[in-house]
């Protein structure tokens, strides 16, 4: 019996590489399916190894986490690729973006793209913006200038030893960044999202590949389209600022809305939380709020 990560999956094949970076090809026994457990790339998994035939997959090691889309197991951070301009930025979106992560139990990184699209007074604007969001708890990587030296020495740093997932808008730059950090991957810009997922596909192919000493899948996530399977009232959890700033509320379960004594309300008045994540804040709540219940969960 051997240990390993599964670092791709294809029709049912599952590399899986060891300590020793051996790669050996596995499948899925039959009870995997009885007990509706698919391995998932990122898996940790004890296998089997026959020599000159496939392995097997004895056991999936217990998950971090897990992403739908795309399908990883054990994820450590997800690059929010966000363009300041074309497509359009709104803090609706990233805050939906990093609202989904803060569900899954992933870290988001949010790296903004196309920064030589901008006016000095422009980029000023992204600079204030970038404070905020740091103020709130994370990671920005804000660079005047898009794949510069200081640009990809952080996006390198923020890579390694981690394993990462890349979502964004189609056209934020997703490739185009990759491209730059690991020339040698060659992915065609506009092309990473439009040949994986999108139905037309029967032999879905999902792989960690190495890049700048860390893992990143090679197919992006979409999670911000995904309905939120959550209650108004557990929203604020998922806000990392507001659920520091909520132990001053004067209610317990306080959902920062109309309450008195709020202190997250007092945070905004005062410029502590921005003023746009407590507006997209109150957008989503109301959302939910009119939602039907979801049992599901
Ligand atoms: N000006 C400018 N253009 C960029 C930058 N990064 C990407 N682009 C352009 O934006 C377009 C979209 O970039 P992609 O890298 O294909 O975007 P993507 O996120 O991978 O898009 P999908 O594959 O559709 O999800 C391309 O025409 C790129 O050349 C940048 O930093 N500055
Ligand atoms: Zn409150």
């Amino acid at each position: 019996m051997a240990e390993g990560q599964i670092r791709q999956s294809l029709s049912g094949f599952y590399d899986v590489v060891t300590d020793d970076g051996e790669t050996v090809r596995t499948r899925a026994r039959g009870n995997f399916r009885n007990r509706k457990i698919t391995p998932l790339v990122g898996d940790r998994v004890t296998f089997e190894a026959t020599d000159g035939k496939d392995g097997y997959i004895l056991e999936v090691l217990p998950r971090r986490n897990q992403l739908q889309r795309p399908p990883v197991a054990n994820v450590d951070q997800a690059i929010v690729a966000t363009a300041v301009k074309q497509p359009d930025f709104t803090t609706n979106l990233l805050d939906r973006q990093l609202l989904a992560l803060e569900i899954a139990n992933i870290e988001p990184v949010i790296y903004f793209t196309k920064t030589d699209l901008l006016t000095d007074a422009e980029m000023a604007n992204f600079d204030t913006l970038a404070a905020g969001y740091r103020k709130a708890g994370f990671q920005v990587i804000l660079t005047r200038e898009p794949f510069s030296d200081a640009a990809l020495t952080a996006v390198k740093a923020v890579l390694k030893d981690k394993v990462s997932v890349i979502m964004g808008q189609t056209g934020a730059g997703k490739s185009t960044l990759l491209n730059h950090v690991a020339p040698d991957l060659d992915l065609a810009t506009g092309e990473i999202s439009a040949a994986l997922n999108r139905g037309k596909h029967t032999t879905r192919r999902v792989q960690l590949l190495t890049v700048a000493d860390g893992l990143i899948a090679d197919t992006p996530g979409f999670s911000s389209y995904e309905a939120f399977s959550l209650t108004s009232k557990e929203l604020g959890q998922y806000f990392p600022e507001f659920k520091r700033a909520s132990v001053d509320c004067r209610f317990r379960g306080c959902v920062h809305v109309n309450e008195p004594g709020c202190a997250v309300k007092e945070q905004v008045a005062n410029g502590e939380i921005m003023k746009s994540r407590y507006d997209n804040y109150l957008l989503l709540y109301q959302t939910l709020k009119n939602q039907k219940p979801n049992y599901k969960k």
